[in-house]
């Protein structure tokens, strides 16, 4: 795999050697919000050190990257405007936002850099082709924003950097790495060289921790990792599909409908390895104001829905989290946003942290709730941007955004 190092080349880090350059650099950027206020802005801190080798060796960098999962238009709700305002702070320089994905505001921004400043492009799943499954639209995009790169004159690259969404075969993760030279950025590069020390002969037990509210993406990643890890701990919206399938009435907790055979048959073939809340915090509305009760797992009242892990789980998630020797956790086990039910995720976090395993926490929220919660990070052995990513790369899955980024480089790439 090409590096940014390979980029940057004999002069590595010298002003002026990407002069002439314009990098299509996909980030992701893609933080919690409160309105249009970041609650954690770790991600956008993580793409750092790509964006500034660029820009300090002169080469103009045009940032695409996602926020949430729009309908494929625009929506004010997903604007990329505060990532902009923030990505620009740390940065301590201007950051353009070009107002659409690879419209005329786009180019006018691109034509409009100087060597060594950034523009970040609008949130690319505002354009339909992005996450589309049709090959050719998914092309089509990604020949536009390699063309936006090119229409600047000089050579244009990719830079792919946004490890958080490698698992996506996207037009901005993948399909624009066919056209243009593409190499892995710095953060790509770490990332998976902290996950492949996880899947070359972990120390055992190794112990994972699922939770979150992604079910249906995760739930096909259990299985292949139920055959290499030694146990698998439910929690978050994760937990209430299982529960679900050993016959218990989850009320209305977030429940995927069309897993659930799935999930009894894991428990038939793998429930040894398998530990379900035994208690839940249920709430009759989900509010950081609903009242709220400790239940047995299957005792939750058909009106009110689970939204953390009970004391009891706490205290056996704990203890085999103590004997762990390696730890990966991905999901928060609990909505830790509101304060009723930051409890589990809180516990679990500190139990990590406390341990002197191996641990890797992946995701989004999960890092953000590591930092929120005030646990300290340093327990940690590394934190990782991406949750679905670092699932799949344990599951031993080809990642899209991964593999192109092997394929050879297109002979006659845009902007050669
Ligand atoms: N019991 C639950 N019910 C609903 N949502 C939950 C529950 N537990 C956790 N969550 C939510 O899961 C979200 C994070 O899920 P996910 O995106 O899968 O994690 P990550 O970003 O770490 O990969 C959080 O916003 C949290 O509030
Ligand atoms: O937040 C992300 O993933 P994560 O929740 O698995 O960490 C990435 O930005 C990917 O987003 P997606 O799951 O909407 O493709």
């Amino acid at each position: 795999m090409n590096t940014l190092d390979d980029l940057l080349g004999g002069g590595a880090g010298q002003p002026g050697s990407l002069t002439g350059t314009t990098v299509l650099l996909r980030s992701d950027l893609n933080v919690p919000l409160d309105g249009d206020t970041i609650t954690d802005d770790g991600r956008i801190k993580a793409s750092l050190p790509t964006i500034k080798a660029l820009t300090d060796a002169g080469a103009k960098v045009v940032v695409t990257a996602h926020l949430g999962r729009p309908d494929g238009k625009p929506d004010p709700k997903f604007s990329l405007a505060p990532v902009a305002a923030r990505l620009g702070e740390l940065l301590g320089a201007d950051v353009v936002l070009a107002s659409d994905v690879v419209g005329d505001s786009a180019k006018a921004t691109v034509a409009g850099l100087q060597d060594g400043q950034v523009a970040l492009l609008e949130n690319v799943r505002f354009d339909p082709r992005e996450t589309s499954k049709d090959d050719a639209e998914r092309g089509a995009l990604a020949a536009e924003l390699a063309g936006l790169a090119a229409g600047a004159g000089g050579r244009a690259v990719f830079v792919s950097d946004g490890f958080g969404v490698v698992h996506r075969k996207q037009a901005s993760v993948y399909d624009v790495a066919k056209l243009l030279p593409h190499y892995a950025g710095y953060l790509v590069s770490e990332e998976t060289a902290v996950l492949r020390k996880l899947t070359t002969e972990p120390e055992r037990p190794y112990v994972v921790v699922l939770g979150g509210s992604k079910v249906s993406d995760k739930l096909g990643v259990i299985k292949a990792l139920l055959e290499q890890v030694d146990q698998v701990l439910i929690g978050g919206g994760m937990a209430y599909t299982f529960l679900a399938a050993e016959g218990k009435d989850v009320g209305k907790s977030l429940l995927q409908q069309d897993m659930v055979d799935t999930c009894g048959q894991l428990l038939n073939e793998y429930g040894s390895k398998i530990v379900l809340p035994n208690d839940v915090v249920v709430a009759d509305s989900f509010s950081p104001d609903a009242k709220t009760e400790v239940v047995f797992a299957g005792e939750i009242p058909s009106d009110w829905q689970g939204l953390d892990i009970g004391p009891d789980t706490r205290a056996t998630f704990r203890r085999i989290l103590g004997e762990a020797r390696t730890v990966f956790w991905n999901g928060p086990v609990g909505v830790f946003e509101m304060a009723p039910f930051a409890g589990g995720t809180k516990a679990i976090a500190e139990a990590i942290a406390d341990s002197s395993a191996f641990s890797v926490v992946g995701g989004g929220d999960s890092a953000a709730a590591v930092r929120q919660l005030g646990v300290d990070e340093a327990g940690f052995t590394h934190i990782s941007t991406g949750g679905g990513a670092s699932l799949e790369y344990l599951e031993g899955k080809e990642l899209p955004g991964l593999a192109v980024l092997d394929e050879p480089q297109p002979e006659n790439g845009a902007g050669q």
